[in-house]
């Protein structure tokens, strides 16, 4: 049986969303290897923008992965998968005009690239470059410590590849800097993008 899918064009549309709001939607793409800071530094980042008066959504990636992406692992094509979806999300979120951060490994170019031809300039690449030695020693999870004892394969940075941005619209090493003022420098960049009205 062949399913046939018919879109509806509703009377709100996102233009109205983004006209209420009185602000443009964006996507804030955090990318980095695992203990770099993604998650901190976009939830501090999230907080500014919401005492600001932006309306803000968050996808994180252990959140996301605790329900929505429960089923996939971390082989590359289940990262693929993953990525996929939360892209879609994501859109759905834009469209509700929503300023969406996103703080997700996101190991490959080619799935980023497929992003930013998606959402054009709406998508902001922001690369947390926090060297590896640096998130090897912060290890919150434990997790190089496994794998480098062997009881966990296929670890981003390790036996797993990153394959860092070429050109970032913004990058954070956050090894200098506290969170505090890494969130700050974002909002710095960020904040004027965001005062355009529609
Ligand atoms: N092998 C391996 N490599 C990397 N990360 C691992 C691995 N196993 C589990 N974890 C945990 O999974 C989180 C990564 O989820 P993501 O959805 O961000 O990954 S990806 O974008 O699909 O690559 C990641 O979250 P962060 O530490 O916040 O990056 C880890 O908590
Ligand atoms: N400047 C900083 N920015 C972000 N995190 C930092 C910083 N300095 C130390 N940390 C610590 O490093 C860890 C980063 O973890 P997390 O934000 O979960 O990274 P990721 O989401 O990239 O895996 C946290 O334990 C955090 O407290």
């Amino acid at each position: 049986m062949t399913t046939r899918v018919f879109t509806h064009n509703h009377p709100v549309t996102p233009e109205m969303r983004t006209a209420q709001k009185g602000h443009p939607p964006l996507l804030l793409w955090f990318t980095g290897l695992s203990g770099s800071g993604k998650s901190t530094v976009a939830g501090l980042l999230e907080q500014k923008l919401h005492d600001e008066g932006i309306h803000t959504a968050l996808l994180d990636g252990d959140n996301v992965r605790a329900g929505l992406n429960r089923d996939l692992g971390l082989s590359p094509a289940h990262r693929r998968e993953n990525i996929r979806r939360i892209g879609e999300v994501a859109g759905l979120f834009l469209e509700a005009g929503l300023v969406t951060l996103c703080a997700f490994i996101s190991p490959s170019r080619q799935e980023r690239d497929a992003l930013r031809k998606t959402f054009g300039d709406r998508f902001v690449e922001i690369h947390v470059s926090t060297p590896l030695e640096v998130c090897m020693a912060r290890d919150p999870k434990g997790l190089y410590a496994k794998a480098e004892k062997g009881l966990l394969s296929g670890m981003t940075g390790l036996d797993a590849p990153y394959e860092p941005p070429e050109n970032p619209d913004l990058a954070i090493d956050t090894a200098p800097h506290p969170p505090e003022a890494c969130a700050r420098l974002l909002f710095d960049r960020l904040f004027p993008l965001l005062k355009r009205q529609p």
